[in-house]
């Protein structure tokens, strides 16, 4: 998005039509302006930030309800108080909370994704995981009740990403 911006999201839609595309907006203000963008270009998915006031992700929630299309709370940078504002954010009306760590929090020393797992267990609302997943944690993430496991390095960096997105796939659904 920050690079090519929106037109990326049309080509990419056009050139998969029968993929869900998700559009990692981390939207922080204007909600529903933002979402919908993302959705008249096509997008099915976006992200709208759970730290966000509670007025922005009403407002991407709206677009959702209107394009037909699901919005997700992407929890990146909350910490202090996770649980309940996932819970909060859930009652917003979104279809999944992503409970995230981001590339900064996951370079610290000690990071380890248990915490979010554990997060997501006590919330008890449809949540999915990001922060680093690889195919040794995969499973974990599953286990722990997740609906989606996002991940990114684990594929982008891959020598053979094709190859690393199937591995990831076989372990997350098995
Ligand atoms: O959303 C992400 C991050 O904020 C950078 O944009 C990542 O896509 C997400 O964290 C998944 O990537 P990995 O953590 O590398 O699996």
């Amino acid at each position: 998005m920050k690079s090519a911006g929106i037109g990326a999201v049309s080509a990419i839609k056009a050139a998969h039509p029968d993929k869900l595309v998700f559009v990692d907006l981390k939207t922080a203000d204007a909600g529903e302006l933002e979402a919908t963008l993302a959705f008249e270009a096509g997008a099915d998915l976006v992200t709208v930030m759970g730290a966000a006031d509670d007025d922005t992700v009403r407002g991407a929630v709206a677009a959702g309800r209107k394009y037909g299309k699901d919005v997700v709370a992407d929890m990146i940078t909350v910490v202090e108080g996770r649980v309940a504002r996932i819970r909060e954010v859930a009652k917003l009306g979104v279809s999944f909370v992503e409970i995230h760590a981001g590339l900064d929090e996951q370079a610290r020393p000690g990071y380890s994704i248990a915490t979010l797992l554990q997060d997501g267990r006590e919330a008890g609302v449809p949540f999915s995981i990001a922060g680093g997943i690889k195919v040794d944690t995969i499973a974990s993430v599953r286990e722990a009740g997740a609906k989606v496991a996002v991940a990114g390095g684990a594929i982008y960096n891959a020598p053979d990403p094709g190859a690393a997105a199937a591995e990831l796939k076989k372990r997350a659904t098995r």
